[in-house]
């Protein structure tokens, strides 16, 4: 069995971005900008916010955290995006979601300017992304489909089940599994909540991945023998954090699995740095 290191893999990715990112210092060519607008108190949404600024620093990434009240108006968040989206230092602009209660997540997202947009959840990017068009790819497939790459696992002629469907990770994913260019070209089912016969489903997938939001959501009898597993779910439970798949059960009967922590978690990440560092070449018209 091998383990899917996210972990050791976003590492490797820092590592390489900040070399570059110093290089491109050294030429005389300003770093990249990252801002990361952080609305309320949400205790998991600090913590993220506070990782990627962390990882920000650690590529020589400029990272700016914009600490929103949770009563802020919709206009004070909009305003904020629009400023955001004029100044010429801000590559990357990242809304922390969810947002709180009476605010209006898609409104903001459609707001960012697609080219800062390294959440890649601006319709524009989703579009590209579904038209098979260079543009900016969700943080967290993109993430899964790099952690595969770089492990080798090929997904070429392979059968996908994407359990989940949501715009951030499940949706997005499913459309790089099938992809298009030179990784992907897997054979994708996409189940959700109205799934018939999904445990099925789920047993005949060569590659299974799990986005549900469910400790414990893949069993054992779900998974096919030398199946590779990727478990993108986070759950804070008393014993923990878990991912959706019971990791113990399912450990023997595959060829590759993402652990939770340390898997998914940490790409996702790393390829915000990626993003956010194309998006600056891009600015500046460098070739990428
Ligand atoms: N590691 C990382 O970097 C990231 C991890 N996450 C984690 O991934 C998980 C999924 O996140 P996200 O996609 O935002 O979650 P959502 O809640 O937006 O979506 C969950 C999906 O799972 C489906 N689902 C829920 N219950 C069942 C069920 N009983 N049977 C079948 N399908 C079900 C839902 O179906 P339906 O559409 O029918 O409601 C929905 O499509 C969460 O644990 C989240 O914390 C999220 C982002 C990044
Ligand atoms: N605009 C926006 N973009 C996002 O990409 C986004 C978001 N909003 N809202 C929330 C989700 C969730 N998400 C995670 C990122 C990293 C880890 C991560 O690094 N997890 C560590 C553990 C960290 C811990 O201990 O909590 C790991 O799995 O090893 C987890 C989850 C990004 N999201
Ligand atoms: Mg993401």
């Amino acid at each position: 069995m091998i383990l899917l290191d996210g972990k050791a893999t976003a590492a490797a990715i820092r590592s390489e971005l900040k070399d570059k990112v110093a290089a491109q210092e050294a030429r005389g060519i300003r770093t990249p900008g990252l801002a990361v607008i952080l609305v309320g108190e949400d205790p998991a949404s600090q913590v993220y916010v506070r990782n990627k600024e962390k990882a920000c620093e650690n590529v020589g990434i400029r990272s700016l955290a914009y600490r929103l009240p949770a009563d802020s108006t919709q206009d004070a968040v909009e305003g904020l995006i629009r400023e955001l989206n004029a100044r010429d230092d801000v590559d990357g602009i990242l809304l922390q979601l969810p947002l709180p209660k009476g605010l209006d997540s898609q409104a903001c997202l459609d707001l960012i300017a697609p080219d800062k947009d390294v959440d890649g959840f601006h319709p524009v990017n989703m579009g590209r992304l579904a038209l098979g068009l260079p543009g900016f790819a969700p943080c967290t497939p993109a993430g899964v489909i790099e952690l595969l790459r770089r492990h080798n696992v090929t997904t070429s002629g392979k059968r996908a089940v994407v359990i989940g469907r949501s715009n951030i990770v499940g949706k997005p994913m499913a459309m790089m599994l099938w992809g298009y260019g030179d990784f992907a070209n897997a054979t994708v089912t996409v189940c959700h909540s109205r799934t018939p016969e999904l445990a099925k489903l789920c047993a005949e997938a060569d590659i299974l991945v799990a986005a549900i939001g469910r400790p414990h959501f893949v069993t054992a009898d779900m998974v096919k023998d030398g199946a590779v597993v990727v478990d993108v779910g986070i759950n804070r439970t008393d014993d923990g954090l878990v991912g959706d798949c019971d990791f113990a059960a399912i450990k023997d009967k595959v060829s590759a699995i993402t652990p939770v922590p340390g898997g998914v978690g940490p790409m996702t990440i790393a390829m915000l740095l990626v993003n956010t560092v194309k998006a600056c070449e891009n600015h500046l018209g460098l070739a990428n």
